[in-house]
C-alpha cells in the first residue's frame, strides 16, 4: 500500500524543523536560529496512532539564489504537487504576516487538504494569539509548540483525518515494482526506453497517487515489471524540478514504492561522491540493489577494464557488497538482456523466506566454528534464531544480552547466512533480542 504524504510549509524560521522532527521522533534535521538554514533529512516516515505516514519538510528544500518570496512560493507547490494533506505552518508570536498571506494564495487553489497550525505558542496565556490566523481562511487554528511539545497530537489527529478513507491502489504481490536512480545524466531515460524497446507499454495512473507519479507497466517472459515514476526521470519545466534535494525527495519517494533499485552509475564519468550518496539512500530503505554501469560502450578497454571498474566499486559502495553489478549500454543494448532476469533474482531474494530448523541448523554450525564473543567476562549466549519478515528478510536471534552482540559477529552470521541461501542483491537485517 502506498502510503500517505504529508508536508509542511510556511514562510521560514516559523519552526517547521522543529516540528518535523518532533514528528518524526528523532532530532534528525539541524535546527538553527538562521532563517532558511538548509538540512539534510527533508523526508521520512513517521506514525500516529497505527497510521504509518511520509513527511516533508518543505523548508529543507534550498531552491537557490531565488528572491526568498519566490522560494516560499516553489515550496508551497512542492507541497501541492508531493502531498496528500498539508500542514500550513505558521508563527503565533508574529501574527499573520504577508508572505503567510502569500503562502495561502497558493495553497487555495489547490484542492489538497490543508491543516492550518499556529506555533510557539508556549503557553495558555498566548492562545488568543490564534484567532488573528481564522483569516488566513483555513478554518480552526491549531495551536502548537515545537519547542515544548504541546499540541503535536491535536495536530496529527487533524492531519490523519484527511487521509484518503479507501486504501490506495497498488500493485499485486507478484509484479515487480523497480526504479533507476542515479545522477542526472547517467542515461536512467535512455535505459528506461532500451529496457522496454518495442514492447506495447501500459502507462498507469494509479488512482491515489500524486498525479504527476508515471508508473509504466510490462510483461516479459510471463513476468510482469512496473517501473516506478518513470515520468520523474523526466524533466518537467518547473523551477525547483532543476534542484538537487527536490530530485532526491523524487528518488526516495520511488525507492519507498520499489521492491528493487537499480543504481545507475555512468561508465564515462566513473564513480563520484553523489553516486555513493543515491546509493545509500536505497541501501537504508532496505530495498534490493542492482548496480548498473551504463555507457559501457564509451570507454575505452581491455580484457581487464571490467575487473577493475568492479573493484573500484566494491572498494566505494562497500555497504552494498550483495548488490549484483550489470555492466550495460543503453546506447548498443550491449547486455542490457540480463538486466531483467537479475532484477528478477533480486526481487526473489528480497522476498525469501527461510525454515526456522533449517536457519538454526546454519547458526549451531557457525557458532560451532567461531565461537561467539565474550566482554567483561560474560560469553554471548546465542539460543535460537527465526526469520520475522520479508522486504527486506530480517532475523531475530535470541540471546542472553543483545549488548554482548558485537557487530563483527553479528556481521559474521550475516555472512554465513548469506553463503547458506544466497540473498544476491537484497539487504539483510539481524536483530538481536534478550530471550525472557
Ligand atoms: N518559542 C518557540 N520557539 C520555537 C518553537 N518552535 C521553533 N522555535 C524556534 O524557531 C526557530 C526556527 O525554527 P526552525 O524549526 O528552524 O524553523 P523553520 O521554519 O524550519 O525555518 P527554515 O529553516 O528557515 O525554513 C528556532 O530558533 C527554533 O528553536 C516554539 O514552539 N516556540
Ligand atoms: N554512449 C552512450 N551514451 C548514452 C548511453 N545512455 C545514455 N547516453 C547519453 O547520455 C545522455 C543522458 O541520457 P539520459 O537518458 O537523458 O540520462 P538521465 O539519467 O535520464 O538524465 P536526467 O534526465 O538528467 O536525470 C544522453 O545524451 C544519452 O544519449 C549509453 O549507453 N552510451
Amino acid at each position: 500500500m502506498t502510503k500517505p504524504v504529508v508536508a509542511i510549509v510556511g514562510r521560514p524560521n516559523v519552526g517547521k524543523s522543529t516540528i518535523f522532527n518532533r514528528i518524526v521522533g528523532e532530532r534528525i534535521s539541524i535546527v538553527e536560529d538562521v532563517p532558511g538554514v538548509t538540512r539534510d533529512r527533508i523526508y521520512s516516515s513517521a506514525e500516529w496512532l497505527n497510521t504509518t505516514f511520509n513527511i516533508i519538510d518543505t523548508g529543507g528544500i534550498d531552491i537557490g539564489d531565488e528572491p526568498l518570496l519566490t522560494q516560499i512560493r516553489q515550496q508551497a507547490e512542492i507541497a501541492i504537487d508531493e502531498a496528500d494533506v498539508i500542514i500550513f505552518m505558521t508563527n503565533g508570536r508574529d501574527g499573520v504576516t504577508a508572505a503567510d498571506e502569500e503562502v495561502a494564495k497558493i495553497l487555495y487553489r489547490s484542492n489538497k487538504p490543508v491543516v492550518l497550525a499556529v506555533n510557539k505558542i508556549d503557553n495558555p496565556d498566548m492562545r488568543e494569539n490564534i484567532y488573528d490566523f481564522y483569516t488566513l481562511g483555513f478554518g480552526e487554528p491549531i495551536p502548537i509548540s515545537g519547542t515544548h511539545g504541546l499540541g503535536i497530537g491535536d495536530l496529527l489527529d487533524a492531519v490523519v483525518a484527511h487521509f484518503p478513507k479507501r486504501e490506495m491502489k497498488e500493485y499485486d504481490a507478484d509484479v515487480i515494482k523497480f526504479c533507476l536512480i542515479g545522477r542526472p545524466n547517467v542515461g536512467k531515460s535512455s535505459l528506461v526506453n532500451a529496457i522496454l524497446g518495442e514492447e506495447r507499454v501500459i502507462v498507469s495512473d494509479i488512482a491515489g497517487t500524486t498525479r504527476d507519479a508515471i508508473d509504466t507497466t510490462f510483461k516479459r517472459d510471463g513476468q510482469e515489471y512496473v517501473i516506478i515514476d518513470t515520468a520523474g526521470m523526466r524533466k518537467r519545466g518547473k523551477v525547483y524540478e532543476s534542484t538537487e534535494k527536490y530530485s532526491v525527495l523524487r528518488a526516495l519517494k520511488a525507492i519507498e514504492r520499489s521492491d528493487v533499485v537499480l543504481v545507475v552509475i555512468n561508465a564515462e564519468e566513473g564513480i563520484i561522491e553523489q553516486d555513493k550518496k543515491i546509493a545509500g539512500y536505497a541501501h537504508e530503505a532496505g530495498r534490493g540493489v542492482v548496480i548498473v554501469v551504463n555507457k559501457w560502450d564509451a570507454i575505452e578497454k581491455d580484457e581487464k577494464t571490467m575487473n577493475e571498474f568492479e573493484q573500484k566499486i566494491r572498494d566505494h559502495f562497500q555497504f552494498l557488497d550483495y548488490a549484483p553489478i550489470v555492466f550495460v549500454s543503453a546506447k548498443t543494448k550491449q547486455r542490457l538482456h540480463k538486466l531483467l532476469p537479475v532484477i528478477q533474482m533480486v526481487s526473489e531474494n528480497h522476498a525469501m523466506r527461510v525454515q526456522t530448523n533449517v536457519l538454526n541448523e546454519v547458526l549451531m554450525d557457525a557458532v560451532a566454528m567461531n565461537p561467539t564473543p565474550t566482554h567483561n567476562g560474560q560469553r554471548l549466549k546465542i539460543y535460537y534464531m527465526t526469520q520475522v519478515a520479508v522486504k527486506p528478510p530480517t532475523f531475530v536471534v535470541f540471546v542472553n544480552d543483545p549488548e554482548l552482540m558485537h557487530f563483527s559477529y553479528e556481521r559474521f552470521l550475516e555472512n554465513r547466512i548469506r553463503d547458506t541461501f544466497g540473498f544476491e542483491g537484497t539487504p539483510i537485517k539481524i536483530i538481536a533480542r534478550p530471550r525472557n
